[in-house]
């Protein structure tokens, strides 16, 4: 395969930061084997919000702009469709473009509900399309390191991980900052900590207790969770304890939106993500979603921590690098070999973690509207036409 052609579903501010990603040149990061190219864009709005967003991300003329996803999902040229929509959307429009023959990178999280996840998954498989669920930092070289370190026994076995994601929106009378229309307050577009940010904080639990497990003795986790609910009726703080009893494992994971991770701002109040083993801790600096370094202290070099730096790599020549490269790398290379699902983060593991999330918001008694939370496809839903 000589390049992934991409097209784009939506033109929001996510679509905007994943595509000067994918118009980077990959050997500004040292990577050699792969090449991206952008052939459309899609707005549900309007063809002219597709029109504005390629000057936007100073992509070039020649890349088509629609004003509705059937027509991109029917485009012969788009290979791999990136849904960036907002969580609500994520089934409907991923099933869109699968039943349209293509492959799919969904944005976080995956779905609203794990039935949702299910269905997606099946109809991948049977269709023989690539599909995953963008959850970015899992392909952070500073992620593959952490892991690496945590295989390699260097803290032993790790019996608990803390993890936090949170974002500091207090505001007067109770309120948080955000307008209630705001998809990361609105029911009706699944906002809520939870499926926001604490996707993250789930990240980094299980892609240490879960992901790290031995195949043979893979143990899925019991959930307990506490939410405070926010006036739109969305979870504005939720904290879950995921137990592994086998495994002697827990991993703590905290989300919220009125105080943020790191009260200072300059990610020097603590780690967002601490990994601990009777030998030692590796402690993850924040924000968890965009993890810049790491440290280690181990328990036999007492007042000693290693600290590693792991900057996101720049394209001078666009003056641009996020770190969302890596996961469309990761799609190039599964699908150069055949390979319907990423290792990094498993069809089933996405699943499990939309378990956890389903279990979560029912203890915490957090509902979504029908219309969003149905797993029946409906090509005409409004999610998919763009009617508001
Ligand atoms: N990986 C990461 O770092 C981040 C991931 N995200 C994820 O990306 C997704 C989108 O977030 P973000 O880009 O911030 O959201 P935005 O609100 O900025 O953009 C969402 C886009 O979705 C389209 N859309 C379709 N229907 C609706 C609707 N009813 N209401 C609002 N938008 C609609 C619109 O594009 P159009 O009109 O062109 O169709 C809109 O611009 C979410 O799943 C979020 O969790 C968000 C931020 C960071
Ligand atoms: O995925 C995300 O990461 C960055 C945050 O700013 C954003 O709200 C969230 O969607």
């Amino acid at each position: 395969m000589a390049e992934l052609k991409w097209g784009i579903m939506a033109t929001g501010g996510i679509a905007q930061t994943f595509t000067k990603d994918l118009l980077t040149n990959p050997a500004s990061r040292d990577v050699h084997d792969v090449k991206h190219k952008l052939v459309a864009v899609a707005s549900s709005s309007s063809k002219d919000s597709a029109t504005r967003f390629l000057s936007e991300v100073n992509a070039p003329d020649s890349v088509k702009t629609y004003g509705s996803y059937a027509e991109l999902v029917a485009d012969p040229d788009v290979e791999i469709v990136y849904v960036a929509t907002p969580h609500s959307h994520h089934f409907q429009n991923t099933m869109l473009a699968l039943e349209a023959g293509k492959h799919v990178l969904c944005e976080k999280a995956f779905t609203v509900t794990a039935a949702q996840a299910r269905k997606l998954v099946d109809v991948a498989q049977a269709k023989k399309l690539f599909l995953m669920e963008a959850v970015w930092t899992r392909y952070f070289p500073l992620s593959i390191k952490i892991r690496e370190l945590v295989q390699s026994g260097l803290v032993g076995p790790v019996y608990r991980v803390v993890a936090d994601n949170s974002f500091g929106q207090d505001g007067p009378n109770g309120s948080l900052t955000f307008p209630d229309e705001h998809r990361m307050v609105n029911r009706e577009l699944a906002g809520g900590a939870l499926l926001d940010l604490g996707i993250y904080s789930l990240t980094w639990v299980f892609q240490i207790l879960y992901h790290c497990q031995p195949e043979a003795v893979k143990e899925k986790p019991n959930t307990v969770a506490a939410m405070n609910k926010y006036t739109t009726g969305a979870d504005e703080m939720t904290n879950i304890i995921v137990q592994f009893p086998k495994h002697k494992s827990m991993g703590i994971a905290m989300t919220g939106m009125r105080l943020p991770t790191d009260v200072d701002g300059q990610n020097t109040a603590g780690p967002a993500i601490k990994i601990q083993g009777p030998l030692g801790e590796i402690q993850v600096m924040g924000p968890a979603f965009k993890p810049l370094s790491y440290r280690v202290i181990l328990k036999e070099k007492p007042g000693k921590m290693e600290v590693v730096d792991c900057p996101i790599p720049k394209d001078q020549d666009r003056d641009w690098g996020h770190g969302m490269f890596w996961e469309a790398d990761e799609c190039f290379k599964c699908i150069r070999n055949g390979k319907l699902e990423s290792a990094t983060l498993p069809w089933s593991e996405s699943v499990t973690i939309m378990e956890v999330m389903d279990e979560a918001l029912k203890q915490g008694g957090i509902e979504y509207p029908e219309l969003i939370t149905t797993d029946v496809y409906d090509p005409n839903s409004p999610l998919n036409t763009g009617r508001r």
